[in-house]
């Protein structure tokens, strides 16, 4: 099991509407770091369906070609609950950078959900960076990662 990212892949983003102006901002943050990314949309705040977009990212970053997925909605439960449905898919609704840390730490997520109507942009930031930069522990929680899909 992978226990870092590889950056030499794209980010794949996506969202739906309440996460749209959230998502343009995690955008330019991914861009200031000159981290190649891949936004799967939506192009507008025009209301949408969240599974339209929460479904290609989840399989972009299953297919092994992307380093990971950043999915953004209201509340983050609707974008994760369906990257979920993804078998090699583990989306981690966040809310803090401690949150965001464990995710990674104990379990390998590979999918930040991000809840855009309550949290703000510096706590967004703060997410994705630490996402990006903390690595899976393994040991005990690879046994357990590993029985998720069992
Ligand atoms: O799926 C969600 C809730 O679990 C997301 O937060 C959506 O963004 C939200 O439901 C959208 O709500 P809206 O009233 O259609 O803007």
């Amino acid at each position: 099991m992978k226990t870092t990212f590889d950056l030499k892949k794209p980010i794949a983003i996506g969202s739906d509407h309440a996460g749209f102006e959230m998502k343009e901002f995690v955008i330019s943050f991914i861009e200031g770091k000159e981290i190649a990314f891949k936004d799967f949309g939506p192009s507008s705040a025009d209301s949408v369906d969240y599974p339209d977009f929460a479904h290609p990212v989840a399989k972009a970053v299953e297919s092994g070609e992307y380093a990971f997925g950043i999915l953004l909605c209201g509340s983050g439960n609707g974008v994760a609950i369906t990257a979920n449905k993804h078998q090699d898919i583990r989306a981690a609704l966040c809310w803090d950078d401690e949150i965001a840390a464990l995710a990674r730490k104990h379990n390998n997520a590979n999918i930040l959900c991000i809840p855009a109507r309550f949290i703000s942009e510096d706590i967004a930031e703060e997410m994705v960076d630490v996402f990006i930069n903390t690595e899976f522990e393994g040991g005990r929680h690879a046994n357990r990662v590993d029985k998720i899909n069992a």
